[in-house]
C-alpha cells in the first residue's frame, strides 16, 4: 500500500478493537496511531525469527490519517462520524462541483470494511452518512428555485467476476458489461433507481445488503465474498436568469466495499471459498497496478502510452470504475486500509 498520497488520492488507515477470537487468543495489539502515523512494533515472539535488531524495532507508517478505533472508551477513539467529516464531506463539496469521487474499503477479510463503509445497525457507515448529508445539502441549495437536483442509485456486486444487480437480485447473475463510445463502460441492464430522499435510499441499500453474497470464514462470520459498488449519480440543473440558460452538473460517487484480501490457510478455504479467494485476490492485485500507474502518470514518472498503459480492463471492478479512477474529471479517489 503507498503511503500518503497527495494530489488527487488520499489513503488512510483504521484499527478496529479486537474481535473475541482474537480476545480468546490472548492476542496483543501491536499498532499504535498518532495523527497520520501509524506505528507497528513487533510482537516480542517475532524474536525467534528475527535476523536483527532492524527486524525488531517499530516500524512507522505516514498516511492522510490513522484512524484508532481499537478502543471505544479511548479519548483518541475515532468513530464513523470522524470518518465522515474527513473522507465524505470533502467528497460531496467536489461532487457539488461536478466531480467524480470513489472511495474503496480495501483489508483483509474481517478488518471492518463494511462497518466502515456500510456500517452495523445504527452505527451507519460512510455510505449512509453521505447520503444523508447530500439530501441534507440538495434541501439548501433547493431554497434556490431555479435550482433542481436529481439523485440515481445503483448498487451491483462482482463476485467470481460477474456483476449481479442487488437491487433487482432476481436478474441473473451475469450482466454484461458494454462500453459508451462518450461516456465509457457501464452495465447493461442495471437498475438506475430515482430517489427523493434519506429514507428511500435507507430502504434500497437495506435491500441491497440482504441480497449481497456473503459466507462464513474462520476470520468472518459474515464475510463479504464480492466487492459492492454503490453507486450515486448526482444531477444539478441551474436556470441562469440573466442568460436564460439551464446550466447542468454532473457527478458520478461509486463507493466500493472490496471483497476481503486474504491468505488460504488463515480463512481455512477450501472447495468454492478458494476458488471466490483466488478470485477476489486478482482483481484486487489489478486494483492495486492500476492506482500504480494513475500514480507513475500522474506524478510524471511515465508518460501515457510510452509504458504508462493503465491496465482497467484487467479486472471487471476496474474496467466498471475508469471514469471514477482516471477519468477527465476524477478529482478525488480515497482509499480506506482495515488493520
Ligand atoms: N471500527 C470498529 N468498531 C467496532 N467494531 C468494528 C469496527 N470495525 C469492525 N468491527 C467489527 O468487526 C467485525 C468485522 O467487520 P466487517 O464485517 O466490517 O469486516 P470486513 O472487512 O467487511 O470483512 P469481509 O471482508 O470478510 O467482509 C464486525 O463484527 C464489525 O462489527
Amino acid at each position: 500500500m503507498a503511503p500518503a498520497g497527495g494530489g488527487n488520492i488520499k489513503v488512510v488507515v483504521r484499527c478496529r478493537p479486537f474481535n473475541s477470537r482474537e480476545i480468546d487468543r490472548g492476542s496483543k495489539c501491536i499498532v499504535e496511531m498518532k495523527n497520520n502515523q501509524t506505528v507497528l512494533t513487533p510482537p516480542s515472539d517475532a524474536a525467534h525469527g528475527a535476523k536483527g535488531p532492524k527486524d525488531l524495532a517499530p516500524k512507522a507508517f505516514a498516511f492522510d490519517r490513522s484512524y484508532w478505533s481499537f478502543d471505544k472508551s479511548d479519548p483518541d477513539y475515532a468513530g464513523q462520524e470522524n470518518l465522515h467529516n474527513d473522507l465524505g464531506k470533502p467528497l460531496l463539496d467536489n461532487a457539488f462541483q461536478g466531480y467524480n469521487n470513489c472511495i474503496f474499503a480495501y483489508g483483509q477479510t474481517g478488518s471492518g470494511k463494511s462497518y466502515s463503509m456500510m456500517g452495523y445497525g445504527k452505527e451507519h457507515g460512510i455510505i449512509p452518512k453521505i447520503c444523508q448529508d447530500m439530501f441534507e445539502r440538495i434541501g439548501g441549495l433547493q431554497q434556490d428555485k431555479n435550482t433542481r437536483c436529481t439523485v440515481e442509485v445503483s448498487y451491483l456486486e462482482i463476485y467470481n467476476e460477474r456483476v449481479r444487480d442487488l437491487l433487482n437480485p432476481s436478474t441473473k447473475g451475469n450482466l454484461k458489461v458494454r462500453e459508451h463510445p462518450s461516456t465509457g463502460p457501464y452495465v447493461e441492464d442495471l437498475a438506475k433507481l430515482v430517489v427523493g430522499s434519506f429514507q428511500e435510499i435507507e430502504n434500497l441499500m437495506d435491500e441491497g445488503n440482504k441480497a449481497r453474497t456473503v459466507a462464513a470464514t474462520n476470520m468472518n462470520e459474515t464475510s463479504s465474498r464480492s466487492h459492492a459498488v454503490f453507486t450515486l449519480i448526482l444531477t444539478q440543473k441551474t436556470f441562469d436568469t440573466d442568460t436564460k440558460m439551464e446550466l447542468e452538473k454532473q457527478a458520478k460517487i461509486s463507493l466500493v466495499d472490496l471483497a476481503g484480501s486474504e491468505r488460504a490457510t488463515s480463512t481455512g478455504a477450501t472447495g468454492a471459498r478458494l476458488k471466490e479467494g483466488a478470485e477476489i485476490n486478482r482483481s484486487l492485485s489489478t486494483l492495486g497496478r492500476v492506482i500504480a500507474a494513475l500514480a507513475d502518470l500522474s506524478t510524471g514518472k511515465k508518460k501515457k502510452g510510452a509504458g504508462g498503459t493503465v491496465p482497467y480492463r484487467d479486472s471487471v471492478l476496474t474496467w466498471l470504475l475508469k471514469d471514477s479512477l482516471g477519468g477527465n474529471n476524477s478529482e478525488y479517489p480515497a482509499l480506506c486500509r482495515f488493520c
